[in-house]
Order: structure tokens, then sequence, then C-alpha cells
């Protein structure tokens, strides 16, 4: 039977996880799930998920666990034969041992920026709110300035990208996901990446994510040949 390789990305706010997400999605043909997509679009379209997330979103709280982990197993299990991307799920240790409990990730990939790049990457964020397509002045500027490349909607800034409110989602990123970070490297699958440019990451990433392919490949190969 094939290998389906199963990943996720960790990281701050603003670390790029988003922007690597997307490169790793169309170098490696991964399916990317992001909570934070599946969260807006349930908002949206006023699911019973959506509703309760937004009352927990709007206050600058997490979504509880079991909404949680109810919303992204089932997403899970829609293409349980797939090799998949997660990016904000799990966000918790509770929602990493549901996700364990389930399916065992191949590979973490947890991403160690400076505050103060977070903090200029933040200020200089744009998304287009409908689809959760994210623009940076400076690294990726939009074609028109103050507008989504496909819809020519306005582009907006999030309270919470604010440098007054980043120290504080930073310290609660922290505090949970250490247990988180923890956990995957007992499992000896954590890698963490260091820097200040996604361009300089980046290689790393991809050269890992080849090696790591490639003898998951040769492993099923093996595994066929009698
Ligand atoms: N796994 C999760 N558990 C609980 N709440 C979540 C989870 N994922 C997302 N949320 C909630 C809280 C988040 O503030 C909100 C939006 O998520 P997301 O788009 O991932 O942005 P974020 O606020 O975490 O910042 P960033 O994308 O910059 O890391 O949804
Ligand atoms: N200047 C700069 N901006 C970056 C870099 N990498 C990502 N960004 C931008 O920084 C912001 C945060 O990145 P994003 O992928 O949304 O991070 P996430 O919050 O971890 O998902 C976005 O506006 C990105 O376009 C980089 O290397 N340099």
């Amino acid at each position: 039977m094939a290998k389906f390789f199963r990943a996720a990305i960790m990281g701050p706010p603003g670390s790029g996880k988003g922007t690597i997400s997307k490169r790793i999605a169309q170098s490696f043909g991964l399916q990317y799930l992001s909570s934070g997509h599946f969260l807006r679009e349930g908002i949206a379209a006023n699911t019973e998920a959506g509703v309760m997330a937004k009352t927990y979103i709007e206050r600058g709280m997490l979504v509880p666990d079991p909404v949680m982990t109810r919303l992204m197993l089932s997403k899970l299990e829609q293409l349980s034969s797939h090799s998949f991307l997660l990016d904000g799920f799990p966000r918790t240790l509770a929602q990493a041992q549901a996700l364990n409990n389930r399916y065992q990730l191949d590979l973490v990939i947890s991403l160690n920026i400076p505050y103060e790049t977070l903090k200029e990457r933040l200020s200089d964020r744009w998304i287009h709110p409908r689809s959760g397509r994210v623009y940076n002045m400076g690294f990726n500027p939009p074609q028109v300035e103050g507008k989504d490349d496909v819809t020519g909607e306005p582009l907006i800034q999030q309270d919470d990208d604010k440098p007054e409110a980043l120290m504080a989602r930073l310290r609660h990123y922290k505090e949970v996901a250490k247990p988180v970070i923890d956990l995957y490297k007992s499992l000896g699958i954590l890698h963490s990446f260091s820097g200040t440019e996604t361009d300089r990451i980046w290689p790393y990433i991809n050269s890992l994510l080849s090696n790591k392919m490639h003898t998951l490949a040769q492993d099923a190969h093996q595994s066929q040949t009698p």
C-alpha cells in the first residue's frame, strides 16, 4: 500500500507558516490544510463550527479543543488517502494527542524567527479577508496597492497584527506551543529552522522534504518488492 506523507508546520504569528506552506504544497503536491482558513470559511458559511468559533476568535481566544479537533479530523477524513501539510493545527497538546490517535505525523517543521522580524513583517502584512490571501508591502506586494490580485477587493490590516498586540500573542503562542513541540521532539520528528528571511530558510526545508519523501518512496517500493 502507498504510504502518505503527513506533516505539520508550527511557528509564532508572522513566522512565515502560510508563505512556506504554499511553497511546500506547490513543490511537493501535499494537500494544504490551514485551520484559520477552515474557520474563516465556516464563519462565512454560518456552519455550526463557524458560529461557535466566531465567539472565541472575536475575543482573541483559541477555539476550544473539541471543536477544533472535530473540524480538522473531519477534513482529514475526507482526504485519508493523500499526503498533507497542516498549518495552525495542532495548536495545543490536547489537539496534538487527538491527532496522534488517528494519524501519526512523519515530520513537524518549527520556525524560530526573532521578535523584531515578526514585528516588522506583521506591521506590513495586508490580507484579503474573504480568501485569506496574504501580502507584504516589501516582500510580496499586491499588483495594485491596497487591492487583492485576484478579486481587486480592498486589503485590510488585522488589529492583532499591530505591534501593541504582538507581544501578548507571542507569549501566548510560546506557552501553548511548548508542550506540543516537546511531544514532537520526543517522537523524533521535529525539525527547527531559525532565521530572518524566508528565502534563506526555504532551501533547507526544501531539501529536508526532498530527502524524506525520497526515503518514503524507497521504503514503499521495497515493501512491494517480493
Ligand atoms: N488549532 C487551533 N486551535 C484553536 N484556535 C485556533 C486554531 N487555529 C486557529 N484558531 C483560531 C485562533 C486564531 O487567532 C484564529 C485565526 O487563526 P489563524 O488564521 O491561524 O491566525 P493566527 O491568529 O493564529 O495568526 P497567524 O496565522 O499569524 O499565526 O483562529
Ligand atoms: N519582509 C519579509 N516578509 C516576509 C518574509 N516571509 C514572509 N513574509 C511576510 O510576512 C508576513 C507573515 O507571513 P505569513 O506567511 O503570513 O506567516 P504566518 O503568520 O506564520 O502564517 C506576510 O505578510 C508575508 O508576506 C520574509 O522573508 N521577509
